[in-house]
């Protein structure tokens, strides 16, 4: 049994969803798309990075084969897999590319549901919302009212919502109501009662996040978000592997977003860090705290909101390339009967149109020390992760997904 240790890379997908199109998405691809802006010099950044792109640790537990199962796109040469590495891609069937349904189904939750949406209109949110909020809330007004980019709404209304105290609410092609308030002049905690508020409100709407968006700065050039963000999921619709570790005395570490995604159930410790490197070093000493049957479950936010909801090649390029040499540290904290999974919970192709996510395969590599490891194939569900995760830590097996552990352990 020994311990799991689940690491989503937000955003990090392969391509080749057979659904993709349904998304408008047919094509897209994150992992190949930078790459091959790197093999171009078209992700090199003075001062930052250059040249091809250099991940050899996550090639060497197998994201190459991965992506050669997902698309058939590799990247050079086929690296020498570490021993007890495993490697395969994996397809989402819940009905929608946001961040809960690719955690929760990873978590063997699959999301069957449509989640409400708000329209490509302005305004985008209904009259009769807005007015109970305002009224409710004790506010002068909203402003945005549409779909947009976090950043650039706020560079757009920041001083006017600074000069009138109305907040900056607005939506993506998810299922989400977003607020951007300034954390001093607004208030970080009247942020959050206003969050709660929204929350209780947009239920009936079936909408699946209500997101804090807190942001300091006096002008559009130094408004910047703060890592104060918070997100207010629904719960989700049945036990996850979460409830069913915590239910049998297990404890769940969640690292950076991943209490906010599963709504706090099921989540014995929240820790939190600003940016993927705080985060990993406090993901490292999770690692040694935790004991023989439970998860240490990590999100690592930067390479979505940074990089690739901002479309920037570049800047996720260097992300992976930081992640990558960090990977080793983990893996040499691996004592034998542990697993370490490396995956994603929807794509963002930097180069893709708009801002908004990508529907695409995601990458399930890994090292179990002890096991044969190998190819564990084209996964049809995300959910075979949280089962494999839950075979491997001694549950019983749930209603979703199959465990590809007996794949992985034969010979062992
Ligand atoms: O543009 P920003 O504010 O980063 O918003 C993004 O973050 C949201 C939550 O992940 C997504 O729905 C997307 O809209
Ligand atoms: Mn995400
Ligand atoms: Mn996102």
């Amino acid at each position: 049994m020994a311990r799991a240790f689940l690491f989503v890379l937000d955003s990090f997908g392969i391509g080749g969803a057979s659904d993709a199109d349904r998304f408008g998405d047919a094509g897209a691809n994150t992992f190949a798309h930078i790459a091959q802006a790197c093999a171009t010099g078209a992700a090199d950044r003075e001062g930052l990075r250059k040249g091809p792109l250099n991940v050899p640790n996550m090639l060497s537990v197998g994201l190459g084969r991965a992506s050669a199962t997902a698309t058939g796109f590799s990247l050079g040469e086929d690296q020498a897999a570490l021993p007890s590495s495993f490697h395969g891609a994996a397809e989402e069937v819940s009905s929608g590319k946001d961040t809960p349904s690719g955690h929760w189904e990873i978590t063997a939750v699959p999301v069957p549901f449509d989640w409400g949406y708000f329209p490509q209109t302005v305004p985008t949110f209904p009259s009769g919302l807005t007015a109970e909020i305002v009224a409710e809330a004790k506010l002068p007004g909203i402003l945005g009212d549409c779909h947009a980019s976090g950043t650039e709404i706020i560079e757009r209304y920041g001083g006017e919502h600074i000069r009138t105290g109305k907040p900056i609410c607005y939506t993506s092609a998810d299922s989400v109501y977003q607020i951007a308030a300034h954390e001093t002049h607004f208030g970080l905690e009247r942020l959050y009662e206003l969050c709660r508020i929204v929350r209780r409100l947009v239920d009936p709407l079936n909408i699946g996040r209500v997101i804090a968006r807190p942001f300091v700065g006096e002008s559009p050039a130094d408004f910047e978000r703060t890592a104060n963000r918070r997100d207010f999921a629904v719960p989700p619709p049945e036990p996850t592997l979460l409830d069913r570790l915590t239910a049998r005395g297990s404890k769940v570490i969640g690292m950076g977003k991943i209490g906010d995604i599963f709504a706090h159930q099921g989540v014995s410790e929240v820790r939190k860090a600003a940016g993927n490197m705080a985060l990993f070093d406090a993901t490292l000493q999770a690692m040694d705290d935790a004991r023989d049957g439970d998860l240490v479950f990590a999100n690592f936010v930067d390479f979505d909101t940074l990089y690739g909801h901002r479309r920037d090649i570049a800047g996720y390029a260097a992300a992976l390339e930081a992640f990558d040499k960090r990977l080793p540290e983990a893996v040499s904290k691996l004592k034998p009967g542990d697993l370490l999974l490396l995956t994603a919970d929807h794509g963002c192709d930097p180069t893709w149109t708009g801002s908004d996510h990508t529907r695409e395969r995601v990458p399930v590599v890994g090292i179990a020390p002890g096991l044969q490891g190998g190819d564990i194939g084209l996964r049809k569900t995300f959910a075979d992760i949280g089962e494999t995760v839950a075979e491997h830590l001694g549950l019983a097996r749930g209603r979703h997904g199959t465990s590809f552990y007996p794949a992985i352990a034969k010979n062992a």
